[in-house]
């Protein structure tokens, strides 16, 4: 998996040393991973490595492993303030006993019901957070909950880590759809997820990720839209308008400003010039 990851088409990869390790194997996952990356090229996707918990024993070691070996970022599951504290000041002393100038960036994991009460002083302890994920299974584990089809028991958590991740700026990124043979399944729930906020989801499986792209890409008709708001935009500038009609819908301000998203998005994904 570690040798062939970088060819999958994912964003960012997450070399996991938390919870899809066993334990007796933790020692040798971290070891694995350094290994790989120091012998191979990482070209299209950002690297990233998953460490344990801080409540746990493994991950001072998972962190003076894992720091020299110069992932972008660390996923830091299980997050809250506290946590997220200690993991800066372990990094930041690393950092500096290996002369590593580029800081690395964090993505939090939240899932317990006390990480998602304390999102905005989690959010607030450290500088370098680029992305927030909601952890789905070990969220409805602590709710004491069942995961279902539908997810409804999902639902406030998720709208709570899109908001909050909008509200700082950062990427919001949805819990992993565990079902790998369904695919339909997978995009309507997708389509869900980007309807809410959210700008990424998880893949556990390489065949998730196409479906994944597929949907969080701006579709061409919403591109085609978006280019025909702003061209109106600006006759309704030069004579003077700050909210006309288009398709018999107000067009103001936001829209406008939803318009421009969207273009910015397509020019991401290589889709116009
Ligand atoms: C709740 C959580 O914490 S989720 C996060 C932690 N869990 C994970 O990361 C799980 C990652 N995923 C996996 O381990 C696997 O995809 C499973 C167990 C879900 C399914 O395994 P399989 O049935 O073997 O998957 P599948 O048959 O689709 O594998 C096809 C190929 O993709 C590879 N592959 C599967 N998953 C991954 C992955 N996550 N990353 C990279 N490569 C992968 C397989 O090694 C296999 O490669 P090969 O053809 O060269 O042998
Ligand atoms: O990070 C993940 O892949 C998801 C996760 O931990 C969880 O759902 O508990
Ligand atoms: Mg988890």
């Amino acid at each position: 998996m570690l040798t062939t990851s970088d060819i999958l088409g994912a964003d960012t990869l997450v070399f996991d040393l938390e919870d899809a390790v066993s334990l007796q194997e933790k020692d040798a996952a971290r070891t694995l991973v350094r290994e790989a990356m120091s012998f191979l090229t990482f070209t299209d996707s950002e690297v990233t490595v998953r460490i344990n918990p801080t409540d746990s024993p493994y991950w001072k070691e998972d962190l003076s492993v894992m720091v020299p070996a110069k992932p972008q970022g660390i996923v830091i599951p299980k997050a809250t303030e506290a946590s997220v504290k200690l993991v800066e000041e372990e990094v930041v002393r690393l950092e500096k006993l290996h002369h590593i100038e580029k800081k690395l960036f964090f993505i939090l994991i939240v899932e317990s019901a006390l990480g998602l009460f304390d999102l905005k002083s989690t959010l607030q302890a450290s500088r370098r957070i680029e992305g927030l994920i909601l952890g789905g299974e070990d969220f409805t584990s602590d709710m004491g909950v069942k995961r279902t089809a539908d997810s409804h028991e999902l639902l406030f958590a998720r709208y709570q880590i899109a908001t909050a991740a909008k509200a700082y700026g950062i990427e919001a990124i949805d819990t992993p759809y565990t079902d790998i043979e369904d695919m339909e399944g997978l995009q309507e729930d997708t389509r869900f997820s980007k309807s809410i906020g959210f700008t990424g989801r998880l893949a556990i499986n390489p065949r998730q990720v196409e479906p994944i792209h597929e949907v969080f890409s701006p579709t061409a008709l919403e591109i085609e839209e978006a280019q025909n708001i702003l061209l109106e935009a600006e006759e309704a500038k030069k004579r003077g308008l700050g909210v006309f009609s288009y398709k018999g819908k107000m067009v103001d301000l936001p829209v406008i400003k939803r318009a421009e998203k969207t273009m910015a998005s397509a020019r991401k994904w290589g889709l116009v010039r």
